[in-house]
């Protein structure tokens, strides 16, 4: 997916002006609340109209002032999943489902209601009415309506948001599969590092009304790191776990990963904060943290008065947060080899 946008759009207050180029399938776009995220969804589907430039995706041209061009919502084919559902209240989950596969063209209708309705475990919901769903179900609708219209690019405008922790980290593997799946390419709207780092390949920040940089989800977590109140978020995708005295014992490489966090059930991801790790110059003796690895420094990296020790231990890596006086005190530098306890309990499953 290419698209391309060199757009202004002025709301009250406030000026949206954005000159981009952005290639790929799995586009972030992060920013602070009010910085025009909305705005600019509403731009690229139809939903507004720039007061002056130009909207391309994949070459077409969606919009442009000079060539007097303004294509329609539907004629775009853009789908897009609101932060709330928005499900037609009248009808069924069946009823809401088709309602875009109804109104997408013949030729232009490549995915199978059957195959997506099993894709996203819908089918024993078809014939409830929407008001009796619970929120997870009522997004996993949503996402199932803005697909079954067959869209070329799917715009996800905080799909999480409204969601609690637990149901967020359900629905993250349906919109990654159904992308993945139907080949759809998205832009994916959010105010949080972790779900940039969950969602994107590339990310597009917007501050102010215009994009400051673009970015990795890497990148974007080590910049805020300083910010975040949980410091750069390390996710580890874990492997069976077996028992051992009561904790599990994950495999993460050639390591084991002490975790205490619950009963493994399925996949497991667990998200580390950078701020959980202690880091010892020489290996210490009688400690209460269950894991402690011997680990060699790969970079370090600044993000405001803190820094990050980027660290290898048998080939997987992780982020150490220190303040900076640490840094200098243990004479940290790229090589010196450390040795990182971490707490059982410090892990937090996601899914
Ligand atoms: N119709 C409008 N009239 C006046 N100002 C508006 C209008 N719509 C949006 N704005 C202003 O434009 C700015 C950007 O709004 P937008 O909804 O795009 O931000 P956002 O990044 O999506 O925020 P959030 O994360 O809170 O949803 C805000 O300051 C908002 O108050």
């Amino acid at each position: 997916m290419n698209l391309l946008i060199d757009a202004e759009k002025k709301q009250g207050d406030f000026l949206l002006r954005v000159n981009t180029g952005v290639s790929g399938e799995r586009i972030g776009i992060f920013g602070q609340s009010g910085s025009g995220k909305s705005t600019l969804v509403h731009l690229i589907s139809g939903l507004l109209q720039p007061d002056r430039g130009e909207i391309f995706l994949n070459d077409e041209c969606l919009f442009s002032t000079t060539k007097g061009i303004n294509l329609s919502p539907e004629r775009r084919r853009i789908a897009i999943v609101f932060q709330q559902a928005m499900l037609f209240p009248h009808l069924s989950v069946k009823a809401n489902l088709l309602y875009g596969y109804r109104r997408c063209r013949t030729e232009n209708r490549h995915i199978k209601p059957e195959t997506l309705i099993a894709l996203l475990k819908l089918q024993p919901l078809m014939q409830r009415g929407v008001n009796n769903l619970s929120g997870g179900e009522k997004q996993r609708v949503a996402l199932g309506r803005a697909v079954l219209a067959n869209p070329r690019l799917l715009l996800m405008d905080e799909p999480l948001s409204a969601l609690d922790d637990t149901l967020r980290f359900q629905i993250i593997p349906y919109l990654k599969s159904v992308s993945e799946e139907f080949a759809i390419p998205y832009l994916f709207i959010s105010h949080s590092i972790l779900e940039m780092q969950l969602m994107a390949d590339r990310i597009l920040v917007l501050k102010k009304g215009s994009i400051a940089e673009t970015t990795t989800p890497d990148q974007l977590a080590r910049n805020c790191m300083a910010h975040n109140p949980k410091g750069y978020l390390n996710l580890l995708h874990l492997a069976d776990p077996v028992l051992h005295k009561g904790l599990y014992a994950y495999p993460w490489g050639h390591n084991t990963l002490l975790i205490s966090d619950g009963e493994p059930s399925g996949t497991s991801l667990f998200e580390l904060s950078s701020r959980d790790i202690i880091l010892f110059k020489q290996h210490p003796e009688a400690i209460s943290a269950r894991n402690l690895l011997k680990c060699t420094v790969s970079e370090l990296f600044r993000s405001d008065g803190r820094v990050g020790v980027v660290l290898l231990s048998n080939g997987e890596k992780f982020v150490a947060e220190i303040v900076r006086s640490a840094a200098e005190d243990l004479n940290i530098t790229a090589g010196s080899t450390l040795f990182a306890a971490i707490k059982a309990s410090s892990f937090r499953r996601l899914g």
